[in-house]
């Protein structure tokens, strides 16, 4: 396959997924920030200037796929096999579900960056910032390695970035989503630029909003079978293997999912597996994403929302967003996290109204520059 750094689709991939075990939908997520801002790396375009084909040898040392990337003006977002990767100039975004053993790319990620940024990790000691988190495994024992245990996945970080934060966010005996932090905040100190430093080093933008669900509705499960798609009449097409991104899309469409912002400004990509399972990245105005990933299968049923998004600046509020997505997946449980800058901190802390629900958990964090929002709740059976 002739490999460019294009936007590009893997058709033979695309048509040869299938799955029907016992499925981890919730994903492992691995935020590396080098550099406070996209232009403070000496190199054009900085980690968005590395080649395909290392993101794909960095990816299959964790076992899992490109299925296809789209491009834009400051962001590459890739569908995989497993959900999701981000990349800026200055960080990438790796969400990955399954078996897949998403720490193991750490080490691979930073020789990419010595090649090809000159950043050389045991000279800059830690990244400006790292985030590790995860919801609570459904098949814990299915993991592999590392994977297995909390504690495990922390010393490894800390074998890389010496001396992180561990939290596990929630009741440990029942529902529960684990973060590690770390980072080096004198890096925006560093001469980065012909040995200036950098201009843009004293203020950047941050928030990140993640609703994790489980026990999604039968009918809202039901939207992310192909053979549903097909029965629904969306694709002119009987053939069960015609490419997943095509259905996707048409899932997209359906569903509404390809429009959760109300804004003309996006590219969207969306991929359908077979029997079933749906992965979605969006982008919005060049720089922001949102993405979507679901696991409908009705004993370990799981959707994930997660939005870089400021959703103020679309006229509307995470409150909003979050009560469309819960309306499409209707989980008996939910918890959303949100992580934003302090000055910039909104609660919405206020979701007294939904369906039958009861708030199981509101935990608040101060993480560096950061404020965590955890909020977990149980809605009864309607
Ligand atoms: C959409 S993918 C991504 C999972 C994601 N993290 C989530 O939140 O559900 C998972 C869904 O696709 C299905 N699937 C089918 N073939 C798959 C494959 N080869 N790799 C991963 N998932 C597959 C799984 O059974 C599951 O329902």
């Amino acid at each position: 396959m002739v490999i460019s750094n294009q936007d590009y689709i893997d058709h033979e991939l695309s048509t040869s997924l299938d799955s029907a075990d016992s499925f981890e939908g919730p994903e492992k997520l691995l935020e590396i920030w080098l550099t406070p801002h996209e232009n403070d790396l000496n190199v054009e375009n900085g980690l968005r200037s590395v080649p395909l084909f290392e993101w794909q040898n960095l990816l299959d040392i964790i076992n899992c796929k490109i299925l296809s990337l789209k491009k834009s003006e400051n962001l590459d977002a890739y569908i995989l096999s497993e959900s999701s990767l981000f990349v800026y100039n200055n960080r990438i975004i790796l969400k990955t579900c399954g078996t897949t053993t998403t720490l193991l790319s750490i080490d691979y990620f930073f020789k990419i960056c010595e090649k090809y940024l000159h950043w050389n990790i045991k000279f800059f000691k830690k990244p400006f910032k790292i985030f590790y988190s995860r919801r609570k495994f459904m098949f814990p024992h299915k993991q592999i390695g590392l994977h297995k245990d909390w504690n495990l996945e922390v010393q490894y970080l800390d074998s890389f970035f010496e001396d992180g934060s561990s939290y596990i966010v929630g009741k440990s005996n029942k529902d529960h989503w684990h973060l590690y932090t770390n980072g080096n905040s004198n890096l925006v100190q560093f001469p980065i630029n012909n040995g200036l430093p950098s201009p843009s080093v004293f203020k950047f933008n941050d928030e990140t909003f993640e609703i994790l669900m489980t026990g999604l509705s039968t009918e809202a499960s039901r939207q992310f079978f192909t053979n549903e798609i097909f029965k629904n009449n969306l694709s002119g097409n009987s053939n069960l293997h015609t490419d997943g991104h095509i259905l996707g899309l048409k899932t997209s469409k359906f569903t509404q999912l390809n429009n959760i912002y109300n804004t003309d400004a996006i590219i969207h990509d969306a991929f359908s597996f077979t029997p079933c399972g749906y992965s979605s990245n969006s982008i919005i105005d060049e720089k922001y994403y949102y993405t979507l990933h679901v696991t409908p299968e009705k004993g370990w049923s799981y959707a994930s929302f997660e939005s870089n998004v400021p959703s103020l600046k679309y006229n509307l509020t995470n409150l909003t967003i979050l009560k469309k997505i819960l309306n499409l997946f209707k989980p008996s449980h939910f918890a959303f996290t949100l992580f934003q800058l302090k000055d910039e901190f909104v609660h919405i802390d206020h979701l007294y109204d939904f369906n039958n629900h009861e708030k199981t958990d509101r935990i608040i964090y101060d993480v560096d520059e950061y404020e965590l929002l955890y909020l977990s709740f149980v809605i009864g059976e309607e």
